[in-house]
């Protein structure tokens, strides 16, 4: 079995370092030429991953047509190059690949999840299913080989199984579900909680506000991701409170150290002028935004997350804004 990872950077570089550690066929396609050398020829990805020698069997290439004949391409770019990317496989594709989703969040004008969007740009004779991969799992950790544990998630259980049996191994557990739903609106949401939570770091507070972020975050995901049909159970896993968790109090996480900045700093103007990171849960508030106003669900954490990204309003001023609601406005 040949598997594809399409993307060098953090994600698919610690992934492919997964499938080379199991002696799977596995490899990198880079846009990137210094990544695709720096893997190739010093076994690093030094921009991601500085010292971190990565495993010598891991390859990469700018070829894409390496696709050809794979029989599992995983997509590990950020959401906004999905469409695109899938279009451009599609030629190569054999049929019946089981393509894998990393990307946490929604495309960028349609607001689809990520499997639709994989589903609709695909030609479906070339498609056994799409597999969603998510849960805690910050790369910088994976390349490191720390015990981590994440889902696959997909409608078809025979290919989530077979992702589970490619991935799993003694520090990378795989575990199986099938509310894609819930776990991919879980795994898009957490990123804006992230943000929320660095910046309230950010602007010094401290445990107690953490853990009230962390559990009314929660509420929010729950209540956002059960309007939209996914199943409330979902959220108490591993690509719910899980990864809220790893992303609200990890210094590894970019959309923590988005809001931590702009807390610190009280204002997002630099974050506009400097970012060049992924970081999703921008986007992602700003589609939360739109989707909860149009459906009246009640989203306090997102739309404060979204008032200082969008509407420059003072983070310091957004503690009162939530502590001071309306009581009479309490949703369990
Ligand atoms: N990093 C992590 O720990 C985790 C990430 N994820 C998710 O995985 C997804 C990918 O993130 P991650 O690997 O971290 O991101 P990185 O920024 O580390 O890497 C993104 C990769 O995609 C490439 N890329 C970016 N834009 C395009 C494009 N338009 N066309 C083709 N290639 C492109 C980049 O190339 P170049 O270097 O040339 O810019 C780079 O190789 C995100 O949705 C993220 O939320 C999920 C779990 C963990
Ligand atoms: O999703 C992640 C870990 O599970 C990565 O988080 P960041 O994108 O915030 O770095």
């Amino acid at each position: 079995m040949r598997t594809v990872i399409i993307g060098s950077g953090s994600w698919g570089t610690a992934l492919g370092q997964v499938l080379a550690d199991n002696q799977q066929d596995v490899i990198v396609y880079g846009r990137n030429q210094a990544e695709v050398s720096d893997i190739n020829e010093n076994h690093h990805n030094t921009k991601y991953f500085k010292e971190t020698e990565l495993n010598p069997l891991l390859t990469a290439t700018q070829d894409l047509s390496v696709v050809e004949g794979a029989d599992f391409v995983l997509l590990a770019v950020p959401t906004i190059a999905i469409e695109d990317m899938c279009k451009k496989i599609d030629g190569y594709l054999k049929p019946n690949t089981i393509v894998i989703n990393v990307s946490k969040g929604f495309h960028p004008e349609t607001n689809e999840r990520m499997s639709d969007v994989i589903r609709r740009s695909i030609s479906s004779n070339k498609l056994s299913s799409v597999v969603s991969l998510i849960g805690p799992s910050h790369a910088e950790e994976v390349v490191i080989r720390q015990l981590t544990t994440i889902d696959a998630i997909s409608l078809k259980m025979e290919d989530a199984k077979q992702v589970q049996m490619l991935f799993s191994n003694r520090y990378f557990r795989i575990y199986t579900g099938s509310d894609e739903i819930g776990s991919e609106l879980g795994a898009a949401l957490k990123n804006v909680m992230a943000i929320a939570s660095g910046i309230l770091s950010g602007l010094g507070y401290q445990d107690n506000t953490r853990a009230a972020l962390i559990t009314r975050g929660l509420q929010e995901m729950v209540r956002y991701g059960t309007f939209f049909g996914g199943q409330e159970r979902t959220f108490m896993g591993l690509t719910g409170i899980g990864d809220l968790i790893v992303t609200c109090t990890s210094k590894h996480s970019r959309n923590f150290e988005c809001g931590y900045q702009i807390g610190q700093e009280n204002t997002v103007d630099n974050f506009w002028a400097n970012n060049t990171k992924t970081v999703e849960g921008v986007r992602t508030a700003k589609i939360v935004h739109r989707v909860a106003e149009k459906n009246h669900i009640s989203m306090p954490i997102c739309e404060e997350v979204y008032q200082i990204l969008y509407n420059h309003k003072k983070p310091d001023t957004c503690a009162d804004s939530l502590m001071l609601r309306d009581l009479k406005e309490e949703f369990r």
